[in-house]
């Protein structure tokens, strides 16, 4: 009986052991010539109140900047990540041999995985063709419309807040104040402002984008205060994005009841979103004449082309790329207007008031002025170039042993990944001023800028849509997005920061400045 007890705990000690020794230690067959970032970096946000750039400015900068490549851990595995383009551009082109495997293969078990599913931007092969070829055309050729319907609708709810603060604020001061005092505030024009809190009303329009122009259906987030599917999808979010089950996705094997709620809550609300889908598309009108990503899908789907579980992952990642990524743009690009609201806020104002953009009612005009501005588009791609949403992202699989550069050896099996901030911000590629936010980096005209934007991505020195095969099929949506959403506030608002904002990024995940709160006022006063 002593000797089984004896050789249980051996056994625990030793499966104990291990695991740290993997946690601590990259496996011995990744190259040697990279440096090792110590394994505890990536729990430092769990514990320590740093941001993102913090992480990156103490733990990886230097040695990004002189290796391009080191080995970190990260998502439960050791990775290589690299930031230095001429990597960036071997990763593009050997598709191959850096096969995309996304959370369907690196951590199938996990809730996060659950969420995501096999689609369009993590798988790999055949099967990725398919999806590609089937959710090109609706994302690429769409119909406007609804971006600048619902620029209104978010600049009229910000208008909203403003109206409400006012009202509470001249209550509240006449309230306290001698009655010969409050004959002479009836004769003042106090210009409404109010401080608001972003993130949530971002949310709500870039959903209400997405969900009308790729899904076919309104999700209802900017004419309801909380629509039902709004509030599954911020249940499903703060389930998953918690630091200890993305950091050790493997707790999801285990029977926890949160976690077993987490998981059914996310089946709950893919199945709401298809149902979604077919009462508006199929049940409401000539469903065959539409052209949405999701009609396509539904017509890939009947063809025997895809499986019903690939058609509900294809359209949950619609949904969810393109909501959160422009989301995160447009917070990033509110917070640089804010910061340099007295140079950069007033030049794009300035731009859009000397052309006849506010006149026109025509959309495709309105998207060719919008199209054609060098200031707003400069300050479009700086802030992408500073602020990549998804500043790292570790999804590529080798499917055999390669080389990285002349000297660079990686096994087989072994996960790559990038590091985009870490391209934006190299000196290499940007120059000493790297760190410094200069639009005019890009150029004057905007011919000048169009090619330069090409040339950055031709490089990989703009790698924030990726690049090669494998580029974001939303990038024209997201920048028409964010600049029909900029030009309705711009008429309508100055803002800045709130006094009581600390000026943070988000710890850790996708880059956006955290909890970004800005002080509104109307440009016409009352
Ligand atoms: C500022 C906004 C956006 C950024 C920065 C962005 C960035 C990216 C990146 C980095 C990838 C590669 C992902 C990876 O390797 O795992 C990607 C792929 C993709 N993105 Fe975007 N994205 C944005 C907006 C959108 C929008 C609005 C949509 C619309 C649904 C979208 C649809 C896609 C698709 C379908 C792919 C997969 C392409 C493929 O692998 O064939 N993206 N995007």
């Amino acid at each position: 009986m002593l000797l089984i007890v004896k050789l249980i705990l051996a056994i625990v000690i030793l499966s104990v052991s291990l695991f740290i020794t993997k946690v601590i230690f990259p496996p011995w067959s990744f190259p040697k010539n990279i440096p090792t970032i110590p394994f505890y970096v990536t729990f430092m946000t769990t514990f320590y109140d740093l941001d993102q750039e913090d992480i990156y400015r103490l733990y990886l900068k230097d040695k990004l900047e002189k290796y391009g490549a080191v080995k970190i851990y990260f998502g439960s595995r050791w990775n290589i990540l690299i930031s230095k383009p001429e990597f960036l551009s071997i990763i593009f082109k050997k598709e191959d041999i850096f096969a995309k495997a996304g959370n369907h293969l690196k951590i199938p078990y996990s809730v996060l995985a659950e969420y995501t599913g096999e689609n369009v931007i993590s798988a790999h092969g055949k099967i990725w063709k398919v999806f590609r070829n089937t959710v090109t055309r609706g994302l690429t050729v769409f119909d406007s419309e609804p971006l600048f319907k619902n620029a209104k609708i978010f600049t009229s709810l910000i208008y909203n807040k403003l109206e409400k603060a006012t009202a509470t604020t001249t209550k509240d001061t006449s309230s306290s104040l001698s009655s010969s005092y409050i004959n002479i505030l009836d004769g003042v024009n106090i210009t409404p402002q109010a401080n608001i809190f972003m993130p949530e009303l971002i949310q709500r329009l870039t959903l209400a984008n997405i969900s009308q122009i790729a899904l076919g259906f309104d999700f209802g987030t900017l004419s309801q205060d909380n629509p039902p599917l709004h509030s599954q999808l911020k249940q499903v979010k703060a389930e998953i994005f918690q630091p200890l089950y993305l950091n050790f996705p493997f707790l999801d094997l285990l029977p926890i009841p949160n976690r077993i709620k987490a998981r059914k809550n996310v089946l709950k609300f893919k199945q709401n979103v298809v149902n979604h889908v077919e009462k508006n598309l199929i049940s409401n009108y000539n469903f065959e004449q539409t052209q949405f990503p999701s009609s396509d899908l539904i017509r890939a789907y009947r063809n025997d082309d895809i499986t019903e579980k690939q058609l509900t992952d294809n359209m949950m990642i619609m949904l969810i790329a393109g909501h959160e990524n422009p989301q995160l743009l447009l917070t990033t690009t509110l917070y640089l207007l804010a910061k340099y609201h007295s140079t950069w806020q007033t030049k794009l104002r300035a731009e859009l008031f000397a052309t006849d953009y506010y006149l026109l009612f025509n959309h495709d005009k309105k998207v060719s002025v919008l199209n054609s501005l060098p200031v707003l588009t400069t300050f479009i791609y700086e802030s992408i170039r500073m602020y990549p949403p998804l500043s790292q992202i570790i999804n590529r699989c080798t499917t055999q042993k390669c080389m990285l550069g002349p000297n660079i050896v990686i096994p087989a099996n072994a996960y790559v990944g990038y590091n985009v901030y870490g391209t934006g911000r190299s000196p290499q590629a940007w120059g000493k001023d790297a760190n410094d936010f200069k639009p005019e980096r890009w150029g004057e005209t905007i011919d000048d800028i169009t090619s330069t934007w090409k040339h950055a991505k031709n490089s990989s020195i703009m790698s924030a849509f990726h690049g090669g095969r494998r580029a974001c099929l939303g990038e024209k949506l997201a920048f028409l997005e964010v600049k029909v959403t900029l030009a309705e506030l711009l008429r309508s608002f100055e803002w800045e920061l709130s006094d009581d904002w600390v000026e943070k990024m988000t710890p850790a995940g996708p880059l956006c400045p955290s909890n970004l709160k800005l002080k509104f006022k109307s440009i016409y006063g009352e």
